[in-house]
């Protein structure tokens, strides 16, 4: 029995599955916790892969791994391989300046068609050019810009060579600086945000490629791409710290709008995705607002009415990315002597949190995508509020996948694919998913919607 592994290092914590590669079948697994925070040391990442690793019984008897990780966090690594400074993640909004700045410069609609992303501060470009122009010493001293993902490989392969940084299509197509069509990075773009080019770039490897490392290293994956792997397709919706929506498409989307990023998936094709910055955390603190763990916050939202009376929560907790929002916070509308109950309050934190979601979901279909349907997965799918709600708010079946951990088991899938030389990954058999279905009620959504236009129209 030949055995893989699929690491999910994401931005709450480090995942590592061990799968049979010709079933799929779990074999073992492990997890560790991130520290807090949008800025942290990539160390950080590495002592939770270790522990996670040695939690799911080490990697003796394993023949490939693969790491799926955060997207876009900028990784800046000096000559000697040494890290620059602390990484800046995904939902570290401090370069929505330098965002602006760089859609005004090349147009949002020449972004979009050129790499299929305009620039929001979640991406690396922007973060290389708030480095540039607020840590001069620290652009000038940084030798190689990687990725979470990458930045692990590296560390697994153990050399020390810039040389040996590697990559994937998925993930770099999240840094603002590399063309998934042509599958080339854009040195001029590398110089807008960085003020200059010549710095080592992670050699993008192919879908099915690996390197030598403590076992064959898979070429990884951005963590959206991998849950596709892990889940095996269709209209996704993750519910991790961030809220994603993605789909498959044969084309790279050019959304000039910015809401649905053109990135590539782990496969050779593209992953249209919709991104918000504000999901599960969303649960976590209305819970701690009301002082209940989450199952009780799920009763509670399951005990009151469809549009919880006329409360609704915007949950721009972290600034928001989709609507691009990066300084906006939170907030309740519609409270009166009456509604303001914590059963409301927990409904409105749920139908906001998916409300946020549903907009990206419009903007896929837009883009064309076949959306009859979602299938939900991430740590907030766990609430059976979330399950129920999901299908009142978005107006399509939702199906559940058997919990697990996706990107983990999309990594692993890809360390699998590494071993067979096959033109497509294998065939995993799928655990058993649960169907929801509800009637849609669409005042939710209009009552969201109005309250959200208060910020847009500021
Ligand atoms: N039963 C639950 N109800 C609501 N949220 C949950 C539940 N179980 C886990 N979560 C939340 O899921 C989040 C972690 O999900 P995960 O997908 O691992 O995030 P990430 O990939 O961003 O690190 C945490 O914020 C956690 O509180
Ligand atoms: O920025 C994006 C996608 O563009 C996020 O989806 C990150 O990739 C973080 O993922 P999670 O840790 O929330 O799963």
């Amino acid at each position: 029995m030949t055995l893989v592994a699929g690491v999910d290092s994401s931005t709450q914590s480090c995942k590592v599955v061990v799968r049979e590669a010709e079933t799929g079948k779990l074999v073992r697994e492990g997890r560790a916790a991130h520290p807090d925070g949008t800025e942290v040391h990539p160390s950080h990442w590495w002592t939770a892969l270790q522990s996670a690793l040695s939690d799911a019984g080490g990697l003796d008897d394993v023949a490939a791994l693969s790491v799926a990780g955060q997207q876009h966090g900028m990784v800046c690594l000096d000559e000697d391989g040494d890290v620059v400074r602390e990484a800046l993640l995904w939902n570290d909004t401090r370069s929505a300046a330098a965002a602006a700045a760089l859609t005004d410069e090349l147009g949002a609609s020449s972004w979009a068609s050129r790499i299929g992303l305009v620039p929001v501060a979640s991406f690396t470009i922007t973060k290389l050019r708030w480095l540039a122009q607020h840590e001069p010493a620290n652009a000038k001293r940084t030798a190689a810009v990687c990725l979470p993902h990458d930045w692990l490989t590296w560390r697994l392969r153990g050399t020390g060579d810039l040389a040996d940084l590697v990559t994937d299509r998925s993930d770099a197509s999240g840094t603002g600086y590399f063309d998934s069509v042509a599958g080339e990075y854009v040195p001029d773009l590398v110089s807008l945000g960085l003020g200059r080019s010549d710095v080592v770039l992670p050699r993008v490897l192919g879908p099915s490629e690996s390197v030598s490392g403590p076992v064959r290293l898979g070429a990884g994956a951005g963590d959206n791409a991998a849950a596709m792997l892990g889940v095996g397709g269709g209209v996704v919706v993750s519910l991790g710290t961030s809220g994603v929506v993605t789909a498959t498409s044969d084309v790279r989307a050019a959304d000039a709008s910015g809401i649905v990023a053109g990135f590539a998936d782990a496969t050779g094709r593209y992953l249209p995705l919709a991104c918000t910055l504000n999901a599960a955390r969303v649960l976590d603190a209305t819970a701690r607002m009301l002082g209940v763990d989450l199952a009780r916050l799920s009763a509670l939202a399951l005990s009151a009415k469809p549009g919880a009376e006329g409360v609704v929560l915007v949950p721009y907790f972290e600034g928001e990315r989709t609507p691009n929002l990066p300084d906006a916070t939170g907030a309740l509308h519609g409270l009166t002597l009456t509604n303001a109950t914590p059963a409301n309050i927990a409904r409105a934190a749920v139908e906001g949190m998916l409300c946020g979601l549903a907009v990206g979901l419009d903007a896929l279909a837009a883009q064309g995508a076949d959306v009859s349907g979602v299938r939900l997965v991430g740590g907030a799918a766990a609430s059976p509020a979330v399950r129920e709600i999901a299908p009142v708010v978005f107006g399509v079946p939702v199906t559940v996948p058997a919990p697990g951990e996706y990107v983990a088991d999309g990594a692993a899938r890809q360390a699998a694919w590494t071993l067979t030389g096959d033109s497509a990954p294998p065939e995993w058999t799928l655990a058993e998913s649960t169907r929801h279905e509800a009637d849609a009620v669409p005042e939710i959504r209009a009552r969201y919607g109005e309250a959200a236009e208060r910020y847009l129209s500021r």
